[in-house]
């Protein structure tokens, strides 16, 4: 094992490194030493219990991992995605400085702004209903169908930008349960509504079968030449979208070196630029490019995304834990989490290492998370009191949009800063023992009640600040999050830019259609899948 991280294990196991409640009672500065500002956001990291050593050891070991070097490689558009042969230039989507990013000799900066501007003219006619449908309407309902990077982007953002939105109505198709489908256009009308089939290859099954359903749709109603009025789409792939027969002028293009979970910034983000308008959604790829350019140039000690990757490396790795969450405390937030699970997980759970070895230690962890205070009421009895220790990040606006509600959003902060706190502090078992006591428990109770009281606390967590949840502000966390699964990412030693743990399963769904359709046998599948495919096809009606 690796010197550094041998003995950021050995200083983990000390108490001094360990103890958050004897490390606050000790340092009246720890908040000020351990948390960080980037504009009006803070990253308050002085809940997890590192201290001077352990940062130092970790800001070492990314020295030694080249993590600075990769970073400018990957801003300079090599091709740092080896298993595609790919450049990952997801940060030239939002290059507002519009330098030269070269990739293969040839500057990419102009045909994104290219698209960014057709992207803006088609947004700003479909919301002033200068576009209409094959009736005359004004479009009124804008239905996205995609899925992975193809929806989770557009769809958390939609919903977290609700208070920007003063275009049609969006709604988002993603799975090949036609339950999802058929609910969405259960309400629409036909005549007022728009479908944008997204998909960076253009393969994907899911979305190209609700596609020919939304096309159905379309078709039957207003007959098939209606069809090139109410769809667009945004691929990769031109040739494969004219087969699909929507019209050139309405197919907004991406490259090969934006991988679709980073791809919001691109075409991809057409149906929030619908909904908040183009002038908001260029604030929110502002934010990404502050955020670029602050992890760029900011020294690591000062530098937001650097240290959340060191000290999620750290948790990973060094203390062993298998899971984090995300709680934002943002009901607009609330598919975040989600987000952050392709994201992270499609990036960073790899086995093989970038030189095709087996890794030797843990890679990404399990992200998960729900809004609080919902989770609060749900799953947090388990983080304050189970067995395993789960780092959380908290996220909290200084302000809600809701400025008749104040109340509420201070009730919203009181929560949010009282879990990190009871987690941290805990309660021992005197402290429980003499709450009840005071309650006036008789003593035998008491005894046998307070150990089921006792929270052991020192459980981490990194809780986030920001001023209100406007565009800017959360493309700069969005940005954040992305670079601090690339840190992860070079210290795991992985390549996170390629995904290639989702095509077994793909191809093996190929094989089964004609089995569970009746028209195959199941011959040759394990005993499991036999048996489950005769209990599904005994039981088709
Ligand atoms: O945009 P596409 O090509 O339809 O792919 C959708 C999603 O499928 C995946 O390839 C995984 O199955 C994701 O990486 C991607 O975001």
């Amino acid at each position: 094992m690796n010197a550094l991280i041998t003995s950021l294990k050995e200083t983990a196991t000390r108490t001094d490194a360990t103890d958050l409640r004897a490390a606050f009672a000790a340092d009246a500065a720890r908040f000020d030493r351990f948390s960080l500002r980037f504009e009006d956001l803070l990253m308050d990291f002085s809940k997890i219990a590192v201290n001077d050593e352990v940062l130092s050891g970790l800001v070492k070991l990314a020295g030694e991992k080249g993590v600075a070097e990769k970073r400018a490689a990957m801003f300079a558009g090599e091709k740092i995605n080896i298993t595609e042969d790919r450049a990952v230039l997801h940060t030239a989507l939002r290059n507002r400085a519009n330098t030269p990013v070269m990739v293969d000799g040839e500057d990419v900066m102009p045909a994104v702004n290219q698209v960014l501007e057709a992207m803006g003219e088609f947004s700003e006619g479909i919301r002033s209903g200068s576009i209409k449908g094959a009736t005359g309407k004004a479009f009124t309902d804008v239905v996205n169908i995609g899925i992975g990077g193809s929806d989770l982007g557009p769809a958390m953002t939609t919903l977290a930008l609700a208070p920007y939105h003063d275009g049609p109505r969006l709604h988002y198709v993603s799975n090949i349960d036609g339950a999802h489908i058929a609910d969405t256009i259960a309400g629409l009308d036909p005549e007022t509504t728009l479908f944008i089939v997204a998909s960076k290859t253009f393969t994907t099954i899911e979305t190209m079968t609700n596609a020919k359903t939304a096309r159905k749709f379309i078709a039957g109603a207003l007959g098939e030449e209606a069809v090139g009025h109410h769809f667009c789409a945004v691929s990769t792939a031109l040739d494969k979208v004219d087969d699909f027969g929507i019209d050139q002028s309405r197919v907004f293009g991406f490259w090969d070196w934006v991988g679709g979970r980073y791809s919001i910034w691109s075409a991809i983000g057409l149906p929030l630029m619908i909904a908040i308008g183009q002038k908001n959604f260029g604030a929110f790829l502002d934010g990404a490019h502050a955020m670029d350019n602050h992890f760029r140039e900011a020294p690591v000690t000062e530098n937001l995304p650097f240290m959340l990757g060191l000290i999620g490396y750290y948790q990973r790795v060094v203390l062993g834990y298998p899971s984090r969450a995300v709680i934002p405390y943002d009901q607009r937030m609330s598919r975040f989490a989600a987000y952050l699970q392709q994201l992270d997980m499609e990036s960073n759970g790899k086995s093989v290492t970038i030189e095709s070895e087996d890794v030797t230690a843990p890679t990404g962890p399990i992200v998960w998370g729900e809004p609080g205070t919902n989770g609060q009421h749900a799953f947090f009895q388990l983080l304050h009191q189970g067995t395993n220790v789960i780092p959380i990040e908290f996220m909290i606006a200084a302000n809600g949009h809701e400025k008749d509600l104040r109340h509420q959003h201070q009730l919203l902060m009181a929560n949010c800063l009282a879990q990190s706190e009871a987690l941290m502090k805990g309660r021992t078992l005197e402290e429980a023992k003499a709450q009840l006591l005071d309650k006036g428990m008789e003593a035998e109770k008491a005894e046998q009640i307070a150990p089921h009281r006792v929270f052991t606390g020192n459980r981490p967590s990194i809780t986030f600040v920001y001023d209100v949840l406007t565009p800017y502000a959360l493309g700069r966390m969005i940005a954040l999050y992305e670079h601090r699964v690339f840190v992860e990412g070079v210290l795991f030693g992985i390549n996170s830019f390629d995904q290639w743990g989702v095509e077994l399963g793909k191809e093996l769904a190929t094989g089964l259609l004609p089995v569970v359709s009746g028209d195959e046998s199941a011959e040759g599948h394990d005993s499991s899948t036999r048996g489950l495919v005769a209990a599904l096809l005994a039981a088709a009606n």
